[in-house]
């Protein structure tokens, strides 16, 4: 700590610490393919993600939007780059440590509910926690199952739930164990407008009042808007971000990524 004292004032000159990242992406490359058929799906992808904040993923159609996710979070290997969560690098994890790490330090909300159709709702939420031997901070998950209206659905299976409830079951689910980091590849894709706010709402809380780090993909500028900042894609590059995003603005991006993408395909 460098700081000198002025009589009774003490005068810091240390330059602020940076804020600490949830994650990392530095130069990813990822190729799908080879010779004609080759696709680069991530042209040099750098991007930080610093803890306490809410990114939103946006962009065209195949610009890579997928595959960043699932290269951040440990579900796919880039060609070439590093990814870090936290201070972990995920290319030197063995199998057994990356499934660890996803287990422990990651939450998941994916557009297919991936709910286990023979266990309670309550169980689906829990499962990750009771295969990790822990458990649920009582008045965290509470508050989770309340905020997303299924506290009185707890004891139904997914085949008695509506489409909306069973990915606010897959959001508590992610949510419950306070993960590091959230990753939702279209967490509010097949949701009505009901679900879907409630979805972003209980996401939105989750960074404003417990500082966690979330990150989701999406199309709507509606779910971008609650988010602290958009980054865009385009052919598999960042081309564009965006800070305190609102519908209007995103939309306006959006508009001009897509001229762009017309321009250049003539
Ligand atoms: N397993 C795969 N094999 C071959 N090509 C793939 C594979 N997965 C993705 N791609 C290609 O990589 C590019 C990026 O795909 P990705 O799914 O990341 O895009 P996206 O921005 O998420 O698209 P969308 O918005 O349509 O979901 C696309 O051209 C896609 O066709």
């Amino acid at each position: 700590m460098s700081s000198h004292a002025l009589g009774a004032v003490a005068v810091s000159t240390e330059t602020p610490a940076p804020t600490p990242l949830a994650a990392r992406a530095q130069n990813l490359n990822k190729t799908y393919g080879s010779g004609d058929t080759q696709v680069r799906a991530l042209d040099g992808v750098s991007a930080d993600f610093a803890r306490g904040e809410f990114t939103a993923i946006m962009g065209p159609s195949g610009s890579g939007k997928s595959t960043l996710m699932h290269c951040l979070a440990g579900l796919d290997s880039a060609t070439s780059g590093s990814v870090m969560i936290g201070d972990t690098e995920l290319t030197t994890l063995s199998d057994k440590q990356m499934t660890q790490l996803r287990r422990d330090r990651i939450g998941f909300v994916f557009q297919a509910f991936n709910l286990v159709p023979t266990l309670t709702a309550l169980e689906n939420i829990t499962l990750p926690l009771d295969i990790a031997g822990r458990k649920a901070d009582p008045s965290w998950l509470d508050n989770v199952l309340t905020r997303l209206g299924l506290k009185d659905r707890l004891d139904h299976r997914p085949s008695e739930l509506s489409g909306g409830q069973q990915q606010r079951v897959a959001c508590a689910r992610a949510l419950a164990g306070q993960p590091e980091i959230i990753f939702g590849d279209e967490p509010t894709g097949n949701l009505d407008s009901r679900s879907s706010g409630e979805v972003l709402a209980i996401l939105r809380a989750a960074v404003g009042e417990f500082g966690q780090t979330v990150v989701i993909v999406t199309h709507d500028p509606r779910a971008a808007s609650y988010a602290d900042r958009v980054v865009f894609l385009a052919d598999g590059h960042i081309v564009d971000e965006l800070r305190d995003p609102t519908a209007e603005t995103v939309l306006d991006r959006m508009k001009r990524l897509d001229t762009v993408a017309v321009d250049v395909e003539g």
